[in-house]
């Protein structure tokens, strides 16, 4: 995935630290989530909300994620005026989410009590702002807007998605999970268990080696260092049962919402093939 989130786990790759038996495809999660359904990835990290939509096509892989507890840094909704002043108005989605995107119709659905039209677009807040009353941002876009907007106290209300989902359910929040192609797993299951122990090796790598991580981010980004740091601190990249907790919270509300058709159980690979 092309946002820095994703550096620590693909350092190692990068590096040449772990040896990945495959060609690496880079792109914005929406990107990637239509390669993956359309069969032409066999691991990535998948938006959460699509595996809730396509649960019978992935197996998850254990023990990673892109996650949150309380604030993730990256995904802010913008608002020209306070939430509860923009019934009846229009916002604007990224064209590049999905899991946040979800997200916020959950929170102005069942948190906010607020009624507003979306608007899917490309990702640009000036653009977005100048169509809508509001605008979602993610990922390195969401990095460099907040950053805009705080030098320039633009006077804007600025809401981190991740903290307003842990105050509303007092959960954690998961935006991504890496996953593998369920037939393709099916298929060649040492293949696949070679990818999820490279996937790990480097996800290891990464948090042992975090001031090279940092360092690499700071250069290929150009943003403060202290900032980046203070970013990578928030985003988690961990699936142990709290997190799973919180990611059927959100499929829960997902479900309420409209926005997926069933209420799905995780199958993660290794631990149960249903
Ligand atoms: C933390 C983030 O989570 C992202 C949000 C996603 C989504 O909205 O579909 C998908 C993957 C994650 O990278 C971020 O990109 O800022």
């Amino acid at each position: 995935m092309d946002y820095l989130n994703c550096l620590p786990i693909y350092y190692a790759f990068e590096r040449g630290l772990v040896d990945v038996p495959a060609e690496l495809v880079k792109g914005p999660p929406t990107r990637l989530n239509g390669l993956l359904l359309r069969g032409e990835l066999e691991i990535t990290p998948l938006s959460s909300i699509e595996y809730a939509r396509h649960p019978d096509r992935c197996l998850i892989v254990p023990g990673l994620s892109i996650s949150s507890d309380g604030p993730v840094g990256s995904i802010f909704l913008m608002s020209k005026v306070p939430l509860t002043e923009l019934d009846g108005k229009k916002v604007c989605l990224p064209d590049t989410s999905a899991s946040a995107a979800a997200l916020l119709k959950i929170l102005f659905h069942h948190y906010y009590h607020v009624d507003v039209q979306f608007e899917t677009t490309a990702s640009d807040l000036e653009q977005m702002l100048a169509r809508a009353d509001a605008a979602l941002l993610i990922g390195d876009e969401a990095l460099a807007a907040y950053l805009h907007v705080r030098n320039t106290g633009a006077p804007l209300v600025v809401v981190d998605l991740g903290e307003a989902w842990k105050k509303f359910t007092g959960e954690r929040m998961v935006f991504a999970v890496w996953v593998v192609r369920r037939d393709y797993a099916l298929e060649r299951p040492q293949e696949t268990d070679g990818l999820v122990a490279a996937l790990q090796r480097a996800r290891e790598i990464g948090i042992r080696e975090r001031e090279a991580v940092l360092d690499l981010a700071v250069h290929r980004t150009g943003l403060p260092r202290d900032f980046v740091a203070d970013y990578l601190k928030l985003v988690r990249y961990d699936f142990d049962a709290e997190y799973q907790r919180g990611l059927l919270t959100f499929y829960d509300y997902a479900y309420k919402t409209g926005l997926t058709e069933e209420r799905v159980r995780l199958a993660i690979w290794g631990e149960h093939l249903a």
